[in-house]
């Protein structure tokens, strides 16, 4: 421990204490919450009026959250000033980090400090048709920088694997080539530093440093809107870089040529090079990443049930992030919640209750499901109950069979009952069936889905 934490470290104990004696006085706070919920946070930084708090996770920050005036009382009286505080999940603490790292670095840009996010490498980030050409781009500026596209604009909404592929070229560069000078930012930052090296004189010094990089890295380029000082900063780094075969990789929510309020000339630069896009991952490639992630935790997938997987990649795969929320959500429900050692079906659907596809359940009936099918693949009700076994009308029915468990978590039996009292193993197999298609097949994806809408409106 250096001499910084154990200073952090006492303050933070007298504040904890304080903490408690104050939320027991306010009737706010016991022991048990407290213990519970305050006890694991950390002081990570302090300075004159702010302190940065670290939570081990959601639940922890929301419930800090809940109580921060209590804290900003505890940490002002402990600290005899006032202080406010940031309260933070240690998730969220890497894209924090290099901003506390470049603070204290004495280089103007903290260039001599790895800023880079660690955690994402290209190992790690699983490709899939949503994300292929911008991870094969990613990679050759990475393995070849300066040498293919400069730069490399990587566009699409947020949450889409756009931070991880940038740090994971700086990651490969640095490992492959750790003679090279990497820089990872934020285009607020890059603004930010611009701003005081023109208020502290040292402007000129800025760029040099800017301009002796071998690959730069800026997230987020869209928030460089509207800051025509740092436009100027920016236009001369880029051409001095890109003239001298240096690589630019920039990331952004949207096209360049979308970007309002970024000067012709920036735009023009940025669209010179390639612009890739990133988009929502597919139904495997969700799968797949969320089986990465279940790594990451050290959680043995096989104790998963693969309907599981689909259930949270059929319903959360707008972005990665909704796709990491569930499956936190997921394994924190059945640590606290489920007596099974397993994860099944059942506990996934209580675990995302309210959240999921928001088909209200108190309307429907499997009476609907059925009526919803039939009406989709252009059947009577009759037939889809019927003992008949033509293709069409089987597959209909295994349908059918497969939304009443999904969505009303009906048992085998009783679903077997709705359906021309058919045996619980013909039930099972039929949405086995289904589930199987969802993994394979465009064509039941793309009915499940729209079934589902047709069963929200009808
Ligand atoms: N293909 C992928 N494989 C593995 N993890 C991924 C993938 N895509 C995204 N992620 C994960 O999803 C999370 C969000 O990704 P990231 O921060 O890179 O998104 P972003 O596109 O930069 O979003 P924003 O525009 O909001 O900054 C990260 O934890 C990242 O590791």
């Amino acid at each position: 421990m250096t001499v910084m934490d154990s200073y952090l470290s006492d303050i933070w104990k007298r504040t904890l204490t304080l903490i408690l004696e104050k939320g027991k006085q306010q009737e706010k706070l016991d022991n048990l919450i407290f213990n519970q919920f305050f006890s694991d946070s950390k002081l990570m930084d302090l300075d004159e009026k702010k302190a940065l708090v670290v939570v081990p996770g959601y639940i922890q920050q929301t419930i800090m959250m809940q109580n921060k005036e209590i804290v900003e009382e505890a940490i002002s009286e402990v600290q005899e000033r006032k202080i406010s505080c940031e309260i933070i999940m240690e998730s969220q603490l890497q894209k924090i980090r290099p901003l506390a790292a470049k603070k204290k670095a004495p280089a103007i840009t903290g260039l001599n400090t790895t800023n880079l996010i660690q955690d994402y490498t290209f190992d790690n980030f699983v490709v899939g048709g949503s994300n292929r050409e911008s991870h094969s781009a990613a990679l050759a500026c990475a393995y070849n920088p300066g040498q293919f596209f400069n730069p490399l604009f990587i566009y699409g909404n947020s949450g889409l694997g756009k931070t991880h592929l940038l740090n994971a070229i700086g990651n490969y560069v640095s490992e492959h080539a750790p003679d090279k000078k990497v820089y990872y930012t934020t285009s607020e930052d890059f603004v930010n530093a611009v701003v005081n090296s023109i208020k502290n004189g040292q402007i000129q010094e800025f760029k040099e440093e800017m301009n002796d990089l071998d690959v730069l890295l800026v997230d987020d380029i869209q928030f460089l809107a509207g800051k025509e000082k740092s436009h100027e900063t920016f236009f001369y780094i880029f051409n001095e870089l890109v003239n001298n075969k240096k690589q630019i990789c920039l990331t952004s929510d949207r096209h360049p040529t979308e970007i309002k309020g970024l000067e012709e000339r920036l735009i023009s630069r940025f669209s010179s090079g390639l612009s890739v896009g990133v988009d929502s991952p597919e139904f495997e490639t969700s799968v797949a990443i969320l089986k990465v992630k279940l790594e990451k935790q050290s959680v043995d997938p096989s104790i998963i049930d693969d309907d599981v997987l689909a259930y949270i990649a059929s319903n959360f795969s707008q972005d990665v992030r909704k796709l990491e929320g569930a499956l936190n959500r997921l394994l924190f429900y059945s640590i606290n919640f489920s007596n099974s050692t397993r994860i099944d079906f059942k506990t996934a659907v209580s675990a995302f209750r309210g959240q999921a596809q928001t088909i209200d359940k108190n309307d429907l009936t499997a009476s609907k499901i059925i009526r919803c099918v039939a009406d989709y693949y252009g059947l009577t009700k009759l037939q889809l109950v019927s003992k008949t076994r033509t293709k069409n009308i089987a597959t209909a029915r295994h349908m059918a069979m497969y939304l009443c468990r999904k969505h009303l978590d009906m048992p085998y039996v009783k679903i077997g009952d709705e359906f021309g009292k058919r045996d619980h193993s013909t039930v099972m197999s039929a949405c086995e069936k289904v589930e199987k298609g969802l993994k394979n097949d465009d064509v039941y994806r793309k009915a499940v889905s729209e079934l589902e809408k047709l069963m929200q409106v009808n």
